[in-house]
């Protein structure tokens, strides 16, 4: 062969690969019509995909410092025929893989576990004993299986998942993966949002076009400060390390409680007036009105326990525990309102578990950022709270971008603080979806450099090109 005719072929192998490299059929995620399931009241409600047809990526997990998430991905059909999990521990990739292919059936939900993080043991059993390892994508290509996972013990306990489960844990930036996840929740599923002020829960619209900039605080086991700016657009601009494992780790050692919900449970009949000090108690029982304190704000959490001669067994464990959990919450409403402040930002959403959707600490935090912002601003919560990173890596999988494609497709619009009502939730009909999903596809299609140099070289016209979201009509 001549050296021209080397060149050609070069070239035209070149091309093949690229046409054969895009005409793998990855998953896609179909976040049409993806909705909340379950009623106002549920914990880590499940998220339905009623048109997901691929089979995803099926587990994601986040390794905090207190807990760990995972967010998995499962069939209406794998949902019935669900075996008890003592069945399933130790059985081969191929029962899996015979329950996938079988699944043709379209439709399926997003669910949200949680554990201890002490009791990783547990989390692999679990992980085991759903097969949630054995993800479709990496059975189908050969490939040895990998979970997408972030937060410390992703690199943590990395080894362990290898040996224990033999599988590798694709690692995800922390940061990345909250803000990734809260973009999502707050895109693509309505009624997530709400603020809770004097006990009354109101769900909040997304104006997508005026979403950013927003401030992301997150409560875990320390608490992350986020200004976040767009898709994937963001800075850490502050942190506490007093947070949700300050609360859960002091409480413990106040009131010998072994579980957090214990914790919130008991400083349900807990008095703050016993453990705090008051301004009235500075002041005779006066206002400061000067500064505008008056005499029932708290001037010192804890305050009290320095005058009375007692010992931490003579107070009441409800009392000690109600009085660090609003001593904790106020702070970290405070700060965060001092940093939306410095920033200028209105909007500012609170996630991590330790909100768990308590009433009393997103009542505190409202407070703090309420008074301090003068009534300006409000705090706003999320009911995925806990799971933005797990969320977040969960969708890394398929690593787009919403911004790009398409932030007013994917949502039901509901009227402005539609009021807490209880209930199922059901949304109104997206409109022109067809339309706007064939414009973006195109866009995408021709802004794809490789697509084109294929295209034009081999003259072939129907490219899928496999870095898009689909958006289905
Ligand atoms: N069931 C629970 N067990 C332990 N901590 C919980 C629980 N529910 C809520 N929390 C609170 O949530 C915090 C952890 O929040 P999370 O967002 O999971 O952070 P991390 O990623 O650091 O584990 C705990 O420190 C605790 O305050
Ligand atoms: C180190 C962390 C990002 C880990 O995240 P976490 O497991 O707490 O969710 C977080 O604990 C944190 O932001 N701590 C506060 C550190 C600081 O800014 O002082």
């Amino acid at each position: 062969m001549n050296n021209k005719h080397t060149e050609e072929a070069e070239i035209e192998k070149e091309m093949e690969d690229v046409v054969q490299k895009k005409n793998i059929v990855r998953p896609q995620l179909n976040l049409r019509g993806a909705e909340i399931q379950g009623n106002y009241e549920d914990k880590d409600p499940t998220i339905l995909l009623p048109n997901q047809s691929d089979d995803i990526s099926h587990l994601a997990l986040d390794i905090g410092g207190s807990l760990i998430k995972l967010v998995y991905f499962s069939r209406h059909d794998q949902d019935r025929s669900k075996k008890s999990p003592k069945d399933a521990v130790g059985s081969s990739s191929f029962n899996r893989r015979n329950m996938l292919s079988a699944s043709s059936s379209g439709g399926g939900r997003l669910h949200f576990v949680n554990f201890e993080t002490q009791k990783i043991m547990s989390v692999l059993e679990f992980i085991s004993s759903k097969q949630l390892h054995l993800g479709s994508s990496e059975i189908s290509s050969g490939n040895s299986a990998t979970i997408k996972a972030t937060g410390g013990g992703a690199f943590k306990f990395a080894d362990l998942f290898k040996e224990k489960l033999g599988v590798s844990i694709d690692k995800e930036d922390e940061m990345d993966a909250l803000v990734a996840g809260a973009n999502f929740l707050l895109k693509a599923i309505s009624h997530e949002a709400f603020t809770h002020v004097g006990g009354q829960k109101e769900f909040v619209q997304i104006d997508h076009d005026d979403l950013y900039p927003y401030l992301l605080v997150n409560i875990g086991s320390g608490v992350s400060i986020i200004k976040v700016d767009g898709d994937g657009t963001f800075e850490r601009v502050s942190g506490t390390n007093v947070g949700g494992g300050t609360f859960w780790g002091l409480g413990k050692l106040l009131t010998k409680c072994q579980s957090f919900d214990e914790l919130l449970e008991m400083s349900q009949r807990g008095d703050i007036k016993a453990v705090d000090m008051f301004v009235g108690d500075i002041y005779g029982g006066m206002d400061y009105s000067k500064i505008g304190l008056s005499a029932t704000n708290i001037a010192s959490s804890f305050g009290k326990a320095i005058s009375e001669n007692k010992e931490l067994d003579d107070y009441r464990p409800e009392d000690l525990t109600l009085s660090l959990l609003r001593m904790i919450s106020y702070n970290i409403g405070q700060i965060a309102y001092l940093n939306a402040f410095r920033f200028g930002i209105k909007r500012i959403f609170f996630g991590g578990f330790f909100i768990r959707g308590h009433a009393y600490t997103m009542n505190t935090i409202s407070n703090a950022f309420n008074y301090w912002s003068k009534g300006e601003a409000q705090a706003m919560f999320l009911r995925h709270e806990g799971f933005l990173g797990a969320l977040g890596a969960f969708l890394s999988s398929e690593k787009h971008g919403l911004d790009d494609l398409m932030p007013h497709q994917l949502v039901e619009r509901f009227p402005m603080g539609a009021p807490y009502v209880g209930g199922r939730i059901h949304g109104p009909p997206i409109r022109d979806l067809n339309e706007k999903a064939s414009t973006i596809t195109n866009h995408i299609f021709e802004h794809d450099t490789s697509y084109r140099n294929a295209k034009a070289c081999l003259h072939i016209d129907n490219l899928i090109p496999t870095n898009a979201w689909m958006i289905y009509p």
